[in-house]
């Protein structure tokens, strides 16, 4: 499990190497849960690149109950979930099945987690085994002391399969200090010509971005240095965050020298823009952690620009350190409490990319930001614990598929829903996607009720919102384009960040017993 290594680090700045002794660093790991979130965790693996760079001080894990699915992905690090439940074949897309399968892996999950830092889980929600299997993970890695960054995909709409995904949310957000969403469904609306599995590997870009880009923060050293104190100090800002990743390279930023102004628009426009972040407005965030990696074109004014389009300094009447440094006597702590800090806190790295040979302008640009929204239902979310007795009457488990073991289903006191229509994931199975004109995102499509409401997933909202789910699928709802806009990039993904009291309170034993996981008919 340890990763015995001293990790040379390539510091572009002037080509220098940094190394770092293993026992310094945080101990970071990732974790994919059930078949997409292994998927999305080989996807990163395999990046070029990132093993031999920040990949290689962080532990990769996959857990699954499907142990081909396992032994057909090279991250080295696997676990069979439920050994004797499931003897090693699938969850059957039953999510309790996957829950008790999980459980019974407890032992290990602890033993993996324990002494970790920061862990990332991601899975897919809707699925028998990730869509509770991650947050039984992220509990453990909460009771480990570890800081959970979560990240999962919303099925797609053909699956019918928002129920189980609201019971994984509900659970998994409870255990993180972040959660990010992709939608499936928004990876097929704009990529509609893809071939099916590389549309599905879009989304798994896009959460490995997400991964790599925070742990860059972390691990790599910059000429302006972060390192995971700071990420801590962003993430315990709490409110809605987002997590945004892009590369960008040639003709866009070629007219940087020329117009700045014009081609800071267009980076604004290019890291900010998409389908969810319109959800959740990225202006509104109280704090950021920004890391930079640019070629020499970037210069002190373009970042002085560019960053403060971020900590919205033009529109702040900042003072002029001249005026209270005159005179340093008179500068006492009563003066000093008087100096307001208006806008967002912003932590900053920097670090310059060499030049390409033909001169071409590049930028990564790597942004966690938080505190966005004011959660306005907080008040009205039920604590988990107050919700649960209202499952005392549990209904036989429905599942689309047969149960692999029926034994598993009879010990459980769990009851979910049936969903009208079968899980169905299969190439052949996907819609040909129509052309279509995109649209302005609506603002009441299904994933945007969700991701605006997580933070009181109570049993009301979530009744609201399975009847606004089933009204869009009688199709009264905004049709699919409806919430499509031009491009998807790559940084379309939203954190949840819970408040400090929103945060489940660690606990010295697990808590995934049927109560508190609270799933009811
Ligand atoms: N983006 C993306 N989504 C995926 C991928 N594989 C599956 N999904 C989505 O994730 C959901 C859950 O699928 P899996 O993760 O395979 O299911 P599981 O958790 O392993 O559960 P069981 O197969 O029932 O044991 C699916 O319904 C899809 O919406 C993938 O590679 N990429």
């Amino acid at each position: 499990m340890e990763n015995d290594i001293v990790l040379p680090v390539l510091n572009a700045n002037g080509g220098k190497s940094e190394m770092k002794e293993t026992d310094q660093l945080e101990k970071i790991i990732v974790i994919g849960v059930g078949g997409a979130g292994n998927n999305a965790v080989d996807y990163l693996y395999k990046q070029p690149g990132y093993m031999d760079n920040v990949g290689k001080s962080v532990s990769h894990y996959i857990f699954n109950t499907d142990e081909n699915c396992l032994n057909n992905l090279q991250c080295e690090n696997k676990l069979v979930l439920g050994k004797n439940l499931l003897k090693g074949k699938g969850a059957g897309a039953n999510i309790n099945v996957g829950r008790n399968a999980t459980v019974e892996a407890i032992q290990e999950i602890t033993e993996i987690v324990s002494g970790t830092d920061l862990v990332f889980i991601t899975a897919g929600m809707g699925g028998g085994t990730g869509t509770l299997g991650s947050s039984i993970v992220a509990e453990a890695a909460k009771n480990a002391g570890a800081i959970v960054v979560s990240l999962v995909t919303l099925p797609f709409k053909y699956e019918n399969r928002m129920r189980e995904a609201y019971y994984g949310i509900k659970n998994l957000y409870r255990h993180s200090d972040s959660l990010i969403m992709i939608d499936n469904q928004k990876i097929v609306d704009f990529y509609p010509d893809y071939e099916y599995t590389r549309g599905l590997d879009e989304a798994n870009k896009i959460l490995s971005n997400a991964i790599s880009g925070v742990i860059k923060i972390i691990r790599n050293p910059t000429t302006i240095n972060t390192d995971f104190e700071d990420l801590k100090t962003i993430l315990n800002n709490g409110g809605k965050s987002q997590i945004l990743y892009r590369s960008l390279e040639g003709e866009g930023l070629d007219s940087i020298t020329e117009d700045p102004e014009g081609t800071i628009d267009y980076i604004y426009k290019e890291v900010t823009t998409s389908p969810l972040i319109t959800s959740s407005n990225i202006e509104q965030a109280t704090a950021f952690l920004i890391l930079l990696e640019c070629s020499s074109h970037f210069t002190q004014r373009i970042m002085d620009q560019f960053v403060s389009r971020f900590s919205r300094v033009k529109d702040q009447e900042v003072e002029s350190f001249d005026e209270l440094l005159e005179d340093l006597d008179s500068l006492d702590d009563d003066k000093i409490e008087s100096i307001q800090n208006n806008g967002p806190q912003v932590i900053f790295a920097y670090n310059k990319l060499p030049d390409n040979e033909d001169n071409t302008p590049r930028l990564n640009i790597t942004i966690v930001a938080t505190g966005m929204g004011s959660h306005s239902n907080k008040e009205n979310a039920q604590p988990i614990a107050q919700t649960a007795s209202s499952y005392q009457t549990p209904t036989p488990v429905a599942s689309s598929k047969p149960s692999t073991k029926s034994s598993v289903e009879s010990n459980d006191g769990l009851a979910i829903k049936p969903n009208n229509g079968a899980k169905v994931l299969g190439e052949t199975q996907v819609a040909p996607a129509a052309e279509k004109t995109p649209a302005a995102p609506a603002a009441n499509t299904a994933s945007n009720d969700l991701l605006a409401s997580l933070s009181s997933l109570d049993e009301a909202t979530m009744q609201q919102f399975l009847a606004a789910i089933k009204a869009a699928q009688q199709g009264s709802a905004p049709a699919t384009e409806e919430y499509r806009s031009p491009a998807l990039p790559e940084s379309s993904n939203l954190f949840v960040t819970p408040t400090t009291e929103e945060k489940a309170e660690p606990q010295n034993k697990l808590s995934f017993s049927d109560d508190d996981l609270d799933i009811d008919e």
